[in-house]
């Protein structure tokens, strides 16, 4: 991987103009992703050396824009704005749908899952990775943004992993709320079963 640097950023007005963003684009990734830097100062006051607070978020096409219930992504992402609006930091929108596998396979996924296999066990019968996620990529955005400590908005440890082992220090790991609907339940289970994501709710017995 080549280093990153900031190629450009622009303000966007979001939610009617009460939340403004600068929405930074990067040279030097040649995977072609275009991954996206978001970010915002902070309606609050700050106190000396406060970190900011950093999301990286996979997209999701379903979740992201058409607010899917099978997943928690859409109710996540609009927490992370609303927290990191008020606190300052980023989030980096991470062009990893489908955790890396794609939209269309995705979608083969949920048809296996509605066979009742997994979130995980699906991806496996199309004999693709559980998890094709590389956060390496995360960690070169952050260090072309001159970020190298962080608050870090997620439930998935593995993400502060994959930050630490490419030189990022996570000082503190702050979970998103717990999303769960009918339709996310057992996702949101096998998250918590199978990868160990910190989601505290009265498990399905
Ligand atoms: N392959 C596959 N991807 C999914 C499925 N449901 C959601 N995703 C994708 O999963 C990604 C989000 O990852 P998650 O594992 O839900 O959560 P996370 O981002 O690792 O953890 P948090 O930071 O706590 O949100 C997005 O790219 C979604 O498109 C599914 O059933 N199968
Ligand atoms: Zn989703």
């Amino acid at each position: 991987m080549s280093e990153l640097t900031i190629k450009r950023r622009v303000m966007i007005p979001m939610r009617a103009g009460d939340v403004m963003a600068e929405f930074i684009s990067f040279d030097g990734d040649d995977s072609g992703k275009e991954h996206i830097g978001i970010y915002f100062e902070g309606t609050q006051e700050k106190s000396e050396g406060q970190l900011p607070l950093v999301r990286l978020h996979s997209e999701c096409l379903t979740g992201d824009v058409f607010g899917s219930g099978r997943c928690d992504c859409g109710e996540q992402l609009d927490e992370a704005i609303d927290r990191i609006n008020e606190v300052g930091g980023y989030i980096l929108y991470l062009r990893q749908e489908g955790r890396g596998i794609g939209l269309y396979a995705k979608l083969e996924a949920y048809a296996l899952q509605d066979k009742g296999y997994d979130t995980y066990e699906a991806n496996e019968m199309l004999h693709l990775p559980d998890d094709g996620r590389d956060f390496g990529i995360a960690a070169d955005m952050l260090k072309a943004l001159g970020v190298d400590t962080v608050r870090l908005l997620t439930n998935n440890p593995d993400k502060a992993k994959q930050l630490a082992d490419n030189g990022i220090n996570v000082a503190e790991l702050v979970p998103t709320k717990v999303h769960v609907n009918q339709h996310n339940r057992l996702y949101l289970e096998t998250k918590a079963k199978r990868k160990f994501h910190t989601l505290t709710f009265e498990p399905i017995k």
